[in-house]
């Protein structure tokens, strides 16, 4: 079964990328132990107790049946200790994600356009399954080469059922609170539109090349003068008062409406990734 990866040939080679959770490795699967063998990511849980938790295999189960050109490909699964520890097996994409990419390369408007393209096309056939990602975010977008990005990790992807809109937390862990539309800071409740929020700050990340002084949390804790710690309620209060993050001065007008609808205060007035795929494909033709 070419979805079964044993253990003993997975050769670590070295970290990729490390969340709340779990941590993603890159791994050499070699087999004929000869160094010709495949590379691949393997994402680990970092929990050391023996039972394997319920979202980890849920996890597991939704990338297994997604299947489109902007979403990391699934390979397999390694377990070990009769199933006590599973592993999930994905493609390597050399480029990392364009958290490491953008800064390090002068990626022009069109591009990043088209990278902003291509995350609405992933997630609108994410949410066409009715699962919201619930972590959008650059760090999170992989890239297999100079015109091809693919969303990388679902850690925190649930099931909407039919019918519903919101799925309710009261989580505490480190939530990436800079990407979360006000009513999941306020009230828990993770949309699609609440997606869209997060892509909005991802398109911010794009246009600003993932620049470090130009990140979410500091362009919000500069915001957030006077009061030292931004806590939660100091990012609500900015929010509620109508503050944004900073438009990047290479963005377009066209592409500055896009980020606006995107953190509009009512989650229904936000557009949807069918319709910002539209809006970049016409905005594209205009930057070609
Ligand atoms: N270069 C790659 N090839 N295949 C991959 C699969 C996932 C990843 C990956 C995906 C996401 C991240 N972002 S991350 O913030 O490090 C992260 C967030 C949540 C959970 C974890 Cl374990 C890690 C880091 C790495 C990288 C590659």
């Amino acid at each position: 079964d070419p979805h079964v990866f044993h253990k003993r040939h997975l050769k670590r080679m070295r970290d990729l990328g490390a969340g709340h959770f779990g941590k993603v490795t890159l791994y050499l699967y070699d087999p004929a132990n000869d160094g010709t063998g495949e590379c691949v990511a393997v994402k680990s849980l970092k929990q050391e107790s023996g039972h394997v938790p319920d979202g980890w295999i849920e996890e597991i189960k939704i990338l297994k049946l997604l299947d489109h050109g902007n979403i990391v490909k699934y390979k397999g699964c390694c377990t070990e200790l009769g199933g006590q520890v599973m592993q999930l097996i994905m493609e390597y994409l050399p480029l990392g994600s364009l958290q490491e990419y953008l800064p390090k390369r002068k990626v022009g408007l069109p591009r990043c356009l088209m990278f902003a393209q291509q995350i609405c096309q992933g997630m609108d056939y994410l949410h066409t399954k009715r699962y919201v990602h619930r972590d959008l975010a650059a760090r999170n977008v992989l890239v297999e080469n100079d015109r091809l990005v693919k969303i990388g990790d679902f850690g925190l992807t649930k099931y909407i059922p039919e019918g519903e809109i919101y799925y309710r937390v009261r989580e505490e862990g480190a939530s990436p609170v800079y990407w979360y539309a006000i009513e999941c800071l306020k009230e828990g409740k993770f949309s699609f539109s609440s997606d869209i929020w997060s892509f909005g700050v991802t398109l911010y990340e794009v246009l600003t090349h993932c620049e470090p002084r130009r990140s979410p949390l500091v362009k919000y804790k500069e915001m957030n003068v006077g009061v030292a710690p931004m806590t939660v309620m100091a990012l609500i209060e900015l929010l509620e008062r109508n503050r944004r993050l900073p438009c990047p001065n290479e963005c377009p007008h066209a592409v500055k409406m896009i980020m606006e609808q995107c953190w509009s205060g009512d989650p229904a007035k936000r557009p949807t990734f069918e319709s910002l795929t539209k809006a970049f494909q016409d905005i594209g033709q205009k930057f070609e």
